[in-house]
Formats: structure tokens, sequence, C-alpha cells
């Protein structure tokens, strides 16, 4: 809640005309029954003298609901207003703080849930704010300005007419302790179900290819039918608040008639104060009404900033350092002092790895896979943080440097290349935005990418479809490599960055990374030894640890770990 107070708090001065936007529709709202007792009053009374303050009260009476309607208009057009810009904020702020979280923040999570948590669970909450905030305003106020005019009229018919309000507060209370699970659960099962839509789309070729599509349809029908059960059973829950609440109004306005009704006859209680207070009951059990109404917005509310909380309040295991050490352009020299570390805690994917890379120097990472190559080269980046031992840069630990500092000092080709929905220009430029299309054209002759963008139909302008489906493997990695020589960074970790390529391309984009690498501190990782020949350390890891280490022609030369790879290459 007090989330939902922080991002409201910007708003105050719309807040502010809503809410005196309120007081018109509530003063209105009590004018209305008071008027009607006034007709009564005359018409009762009698006499000729009566029809000209008949015509005024009437015209009165028709005013106070034509500004009470507008006061409404109000009230809906600015809540919405307020609610509208606090969900935006709260997605805004949700999507950035999603930037700061390290690799192992996603790899732990659905991405379909994410999406959720930021786009739908952060517009569940605009109901809660645009109706049910000031539903319950107008609520509390209307029912105070009700319950003074009851005990103006009445204090006793008051008591009576108040008698039912206790148990149907209790019973509410009771029937919403058992909706909030209800709709908790609710909130998990759609979050799971966009994971697992999102999960099928993008594995559809395989599920086609083993022919899964019943078995996927399956478990997707089991999740979809859980989800609707539970929605029922929520729904189920909530519908015990509506005859809660109607058969408290017929039970207070029975007492009210009942005891009213005799009272008017023996001639206690003016005609038209009964039927004053008989439509102020009515109204008086309204707001009850809203509260219900709203009840199931605000439970879902709750359920969705439980999630939206759970991302804005995560700790990154790997943040900037308060007041970390500005870096421009680094030397490059990278330095290991007896690096441990394990994605888990109980887990070690690389021990005790020692290890010195000159600036301008390249060291070649091999071993078998799951060795912890590419680990190793994530905690250069500061994906995750060492768990003990350090890494420095030009001396500094990495822990010690704004991490935006760092990662402008790295460029990186992986295995795994992701390209961005948008055309092979922007993909190219994304680690430089400022680039000129000369540069961006020369890093993509550099990365011999030229010749296949100018055969796409609309050359750099192609777009290239979701994480790049439109290219070809090889297509996709040249463009990550041009995109990484574009970045010029001092820094150059190039992890299996040609193995998608066929081997003529290989040996010209190796030509292009050759020159690249030249005045840069270099990682590569490579299973074809090929293209680790010209570094100038090599380093064969073996389950997390350093195995042999040398040049290529040092390892070539000994029967070690070295040869056992190259005889596997
Ligand atoms: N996000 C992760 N969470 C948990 N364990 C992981 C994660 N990523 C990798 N691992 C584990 O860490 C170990 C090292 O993986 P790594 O990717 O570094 O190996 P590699 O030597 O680069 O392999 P390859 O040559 O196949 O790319 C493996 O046992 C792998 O299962």
């Amino acid at each position: 809640m007090c989330t939902l107070f922080f991002y409201m708090k910007p708003y105050w001065r719309v807040m502010l005309v809503v809410l005196l936007t309120i007081l018109i529709v509530t003063a209105t709202g009590l004018l209305g029954p008071w008027l009607i007792r006034a007709i009564v009053g005359l018409i009762a009374d009698g006499g000729p003298g009566q029809a000209g303050s008949l015509l005024w009260i009437s015209v009165g009476l028709a005013m106070v609901y034509v500004v009470r309607s507008l006061g409404a208009a109000g009230v809906f057009h600015y809540s919405h207003v307020v609610a509208f810009q606090v969900c935006r904020d709260l997605r805004d702020a949700i999507h950035a703080r999603l930037q700061t979280f390290s690799p192992a923040y996603f790899s732990a999570r659905q991405s379909g849930d994410i999406v959720t948590r930021v786009v739908k669970d952060t517009l569940t909450l605009e109901p809660v704010i645009a109706d049910a905030v000031y539903g319950f305003v107008t609520s509390f106020l209307l029912a105070l300005g009700i319950m003074v005019i009851l005990i103006y009229l009445s204090p006793v018919l008051t008591l009576l007419a108040l008698a039912p309000l206790p148990i149907a507060a209790i019973v509410l209370w009771r029937l919403g302790r058992h909706v909030q699970p209800a709709f908790d659960r609710e909130s998990n099962e759609e979050g799971e179900l966009s994971a697992m839509v999102q999960d099928q789309v993008g594995g559809m070729r395989d599920i086609q290819l083993f022919n899964r599509e019943a078995a996927e349809t399956h478990r997707f029908i089991g999740l979809s039918g859980a989800l609707a059960r539970s929605q029922i059973r929520a729904r189920q829950i909530m519908s015990g608040f509506d005859p809660v609440v109607e058969g408290a109004i017929g039970l207070s306005t029975g007492l009210v008639v009942l005891v009213g009704g005799r009272m008017a006859l023996a001639g206690d209680l003016p005609v038209e104060d009964l039927v004053a207070f008989i439509l102020y009951i009515v109204t008086l059990y309204q707001p009850l009404y809203s509260v219900v109404d709203a009840a199931e917005n605000v439970q879902r509310g709750f359920a969705a900033l439980r999630r939206i909380n759970e991302v804005l309040e995560y700790e990154p295991e790997v943040a900037d350092p308060p007041g970390g050490s500005v870096l421009s352009r680094a030397h490059g020299e990278i330095v290991l002092e007896d690096v441990c570390f394990g994605f888990q805690p109980d887990q070690t994917v690389l021990s005790g790895i020692s290890l010195e890379i000159p600036a301008g120097g390249s060291l070649a990472l091999v071993g078998h896979t799951g060795a912890g190559k590419s680990t190793l080269a994530a905690l250069i980046a500061r994906f995750y943080d060492v768990s003990t031992g350090r890494i420095t840069l030009d001396g500094h630990d990495l822990r010690d440097i704004r991490l935006s500092d760092l990662r402008r000092n790295i460029s990186m080709v992986q295995q795994d290349v992701f390209l961005f929905n948008a055309s092979v220009r922007d993909n190219i430029r994304f680690g430089r935005p400022d680039a000129s299309e000369d540069d961006v054209m020369v890093a993509a002759r550099a990365a011999r990418a030229d010749e296949f963008i100018d055969s796409l139909p609309e050359g750099y302008d192609t777009m290239i479809g979701e994480r790049g489906v439109r290219l070809s493997g090889g297509q996709k990695q040249r463009l990550s490599i041009a995109r990484a020589i574009l970045k010029d960074a001092p820094i150059l970790i190039l992890d299996e960055a040609t193995a998608a390529v066929d081997p003529n391309t290989e040996t010209l984009i190796q030509k292009a990374l050759d020159e690249l690498m030249r005045h840069r501190t270099t990682v590569i990782i490579a299973h074809r030894l090929s293209t680790i020949r010209k570094a100038d350390r090599i380093v064969v890891l073996k389950e997390g640890r350093i195995a042999d280490t040398g040049t290529f022609a040092d390892l070539s030369s000994r029967q070690g770990e070295f040869s056992l790879l190259s005889g596997a290459a």
C-alpha cells in the first residue's frame, strides 16, 4: 500500500480536484433526500399556498441531480487520469529496475511471468486507484453525513437502522479473508500461463519437430483449467457479498418501517421524516455496496501489488558500488586472483583461478563443454560476482567500478547471439547509437557482413524479426561481430564468436578479428583450436580449474589436456 501512495504523491493536485469534486457529489447526495423530505412535508401540510414552494423545491431537486451527475463525471475523469499515470509510473519503475538485475535473476524466473508483472499487474491497479480509493473516500464521507442527519431525525430509529451493520461488516470481513488467497493464486496462475505460452511460442519448431503438439496442448489446457477454477472460486466467495449487503438493507428498512411507521401513526414522527429516513438508509448502505464492489478490485490489486513489490524490492546480486570509481577508457589489464565461483552457494563451477592478461594481450580459454569457460567470461563482464578471490581491471576491483563504466569498456560476441526486432542498421548501432552511417558500414565490412546486408530486400533498413529470426545463424553472428567492432571497446570477449559460420567465412572474419584484437585485451573462447592459434596465451580449463597453460606451440608439444582437446577437435 505504501508503494501505491508513494506513486500517487506526485499527482496530489489532481487528487485534490477529485477530492473537492467528491465533496460536491457527497453534499448533493445528502441534499437529494432532504429536498424530497421537504416536498413530502409540503404535501402533508396541504393548502393552496404550497404550489409555488413545490415548484421551487422541484427545480432545486433537479439542479441537485444535475450538479451531482456533473460532479460524478468529473470524479470519473480525473480519477482515471491519476490512475493511468500512476500505473504508467509503476510500469516504468519496474521496467527500469529490471535493467539493473544480473542474469541470475532472469535465469531463475520465467520470462512470461516477468512480462505479466510489467504489463498486466501494473494495470490491475488502475481500478483500485480510480474506483476503489475514491470510492472509499466518497463512501466514508457520505456515511458520515447520513449518520449525522439520521441522528438529527431520530436517534432511536438510527440505532435500529444501524443494528444489522456490524453483523454485515463481520460477515464481509470473514468472507474477504478467503478472497485474498484466491486472488493471489489467480494472479500467480496468470503469470504461469503467460510464461508457458511464451515458452511454447519460442519453442514451436521443436514442439512440431518432436510431435509434441498434443502433449503441449494438454499441458496448456491443464493450467488454463486451473486458472479458470481459481477465477471461479474467487468469484464464488465474492458472490456471498451481495446477499449480505442486500439482507442488511432489507432488515434495516423493515425494522425502520415497522417501528418508524408505528411512531408516525402515533404522531411521534412526522411522515416526511419517516420517508427521508428510509431514503437515507438505502443511501447509507449504498457505500457498503460500493465497498463490496471495490473489494474485488482491491483484492486483485493487492495480489498484483505484492508481485510488483517483489520486483521493486529485489536486491540485485550485482549492484553499483556506492560512490564507485569512475573509469573512462581502460588500458585493459585484467587480473584474476584465486577466483572461485558457483551459481548457487553449494555449487563450484570455477575454483582457484589465477590469471593475468596484460593490457592489449590475448588469452584463449579452451576446455571440454561445461568446463566453465563462458562462466569465466561472464565474471569478467561482472554479470555475476565472484564467490571468493577477486578480479581487477587496471588494478581496480571490478566491484569498485561503476557498472556502466565497466560495460562500456567491454565488447562481447556471444555464441547465443541476441538481436532485436529492429533494422539491421539499428542492431549494429546498438552499442553506439550516435555512430554515423559510414561507421556502421565500415564495421559491417570488417565483420564481412556487408555482402549479405546488401542482398537483403531493404539493405540496412531491413527489419530482421524477433531475435533476428529472418537471418541465418552465421548472418546473425556477423551482425553481432559488426556491433562489437563498432562499439570499439578496449576489451573484447569472443565466446565462440565464429562457431556458426562456414570455414571460408570464418577465415575472412578471423582476419577482421585479428585486426580488431591487435589493440585490445582479448579473451577468446573457442572449441575449434585453429581459431586460437595466435593467442598470446592459452588456458586449458578442466572442471572449473586450470589444467594447463602456455602458448599454442608449448601446449601442442606436451601430452597434456590440450592434446586431448586437439585430438577431439
Ligand atoms: N545460469 C546457470 N545456473 C546454474 N548453473 C549454470 C548456469 N550457467 C552455467 N551453469 C553451469 O556451469 C557450468 C559451466 O558452464 P559454462 O557455460 O561456463 O561452460 P562452458 O565451458 O562455457 O561450456 P560450453 O563449451 O558448452 O559453452 C556447467 O556445469 C553449467 O551447467
